[in-house]
């Protein structure tokens, strides 16, 4: 989207807009009814599943995995490998971070329409509803989608956590492919083979400032992501996360040190009984990939709305890790997920096709998805026929 076009009134920093604004809260920022935090029923005694990743690929941490893919697309994972000092290390730099200077952060500004850097992304018009947060968003891997000058260099030691995180977070999310591929019976290496060397990695900060009216405002619009599987480290101290089930929201409790994976948008697939154990062919799975988990399971898998409430009495920071397949990838229904009774739900596109979608969208639940869908059964039979030549 070009900048010219967009027109997005004055949106605030909001940590300036807190110090200001004491017990009120601008109007751009007051939700309608239905989208309030209390505006649909709150869940609090569901839990989303934790999965131990030391215990995996044991056939019962194996289930639970799968359970917690099919039934919740979320979960928490302990034992995941990354060092407790490391997690430390990085939510104190980033934190650092927010605490600058408006003017220090806006050294690393976020154009309009933008995505990288300071500010505010997916506001697209004048009269959209602001989330009630600031972040910092950087694109990481592969080389060529990194802003060298949108890193800060203030705190000293950002740039050099934030490589040694992100090449760990990298690591869990190869292993938590590796172990999801095995929960739908497909062999380790699938999704790690297909999203390729150039695998699209971005980390997003988001700071939440106490709001004097946390009723009435969202820290972060319901959504759901465009990536193959996220990984979301979060304060220890303070809630603020909340999953889609059904037409309630579950909050996500904190555990210290554990992270909270969800799937993304590519994953989700259709079910159905799987039965591809032994004909698995890399090359066919390779031509036909038409779309990312959910998609890319028909939507067996499905990626889950989500979204983030704020607090009258505490700020809440959460460092978030987008993991992708390569923006050439052609993305769609593997062939193992699309039968005579589960045709084919999704199109086929490239990765880098439904990134530009995603990021020139408004967050709205997965409204983002419909780019990918087939709407009538003319069209997926004709998909299948395709396919079948
Ligand atoms: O802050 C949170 O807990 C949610 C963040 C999130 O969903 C995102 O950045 O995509
Ligand atoms: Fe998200």
């Amino acid at each position: 989207m070009a900048t010219a076009e967009i027109k997005i009134g004055q949106v605030d920093d909001v940590q300036e807009l807190q110090r200001t604004c004491h017990a009120t809260v601008p109007e751009r920022y007051v939700r309608d009814g239905e989208e309030r935090p209390d505006g649909a029923k709150v869940c609090d005694h569901a839990q989303i599943p934790v999965v131990d990743v030391g215990e995996l690929p044991r056939d019962d941490e194996l289930n639970k995995l799968r359970l917690a893919c099919e039934e919740w697309g979320f979960f928490q994972v302990v034992n995941h490998g990354i060092a407790d000092e490391l997690l430390d290390e990085m939510e104190k730099v980033t934190r650092e971070f927010f605490m600058l200077p408006l003017e220090e952060k806006e050294k690393y500004p976020m154009e309009p329409g933008g995505i990288q850097g300071y500010g505010h992304a997916f506001v697209f018009s004048e009269d959209q509803k602001l989330d009630w947060s600031n972040m910092l968003a950087l694109g990481v891997d592969p080389a060529f989608i990194r802003r060298p000058h949108l890193w800060p260099t203030n705190p000293a030691g950002f740039t050099e956590t934030l490589e040694r995180y992100s090449g760990e977070v990298r690591a869990l999310c190869r292993r938590l492919l590796s172990h999801i591929a095995e929960t739908l019976a497909l062999a380790p290496g699938t999704f790690n083979d297909m999203f390729g060397g150039e695998a699209v990695q971005a980390v997003r900060m988001n700071f939440y400032p106490p709001c004097p009216r946390p009723e009435l405002v969202l820290g972060l619009s319901a959504h759901s992501d465009g990536s193959a599987v996220t990984v979301l480290q979060q304060d220890a101290s303070c809630a603020g996360l909340q999953v889609r089930r059904d037409d309630a929201w579950v909050p996500v409790h904190p555990i210290p040190h554990a992270l909270v994976i969800n799937l993304g948008d590519s994953l989700e697939a259709r079910k159905q009984a799987i039965n591809l154990h032994n004909d698995f062919n890399l090359h066919r799975v390779r031509a036909c990939v038409c779309g990312c988990v959910q998609v890319l399971t028909n939507g067996r898998y499905k990626s889950v709305e989500h979204r983030a409430v704020t607090s009258e009495k505490q700020d809440r920071l959460s460092i978030v890790t987008f993991y992708a397949p390569a923006y050439d990838v052609e993305l769609g229904p593997m062939p193992e997920f699309v039968t005579d009774d589960e045709p084919c739900r999704y199109r086929r596109f490239s990765h880098g096709e439904y990134s530009r979608h995603y990021v020139t969208s408004k967050l709205e639940g997965k409204k983002t998805l419909e780019f990918a869908k087939i709407n009538n059964s003319t069209e997926s039979e004709l998909l299948k026929r395709t396919e079948a030549a």
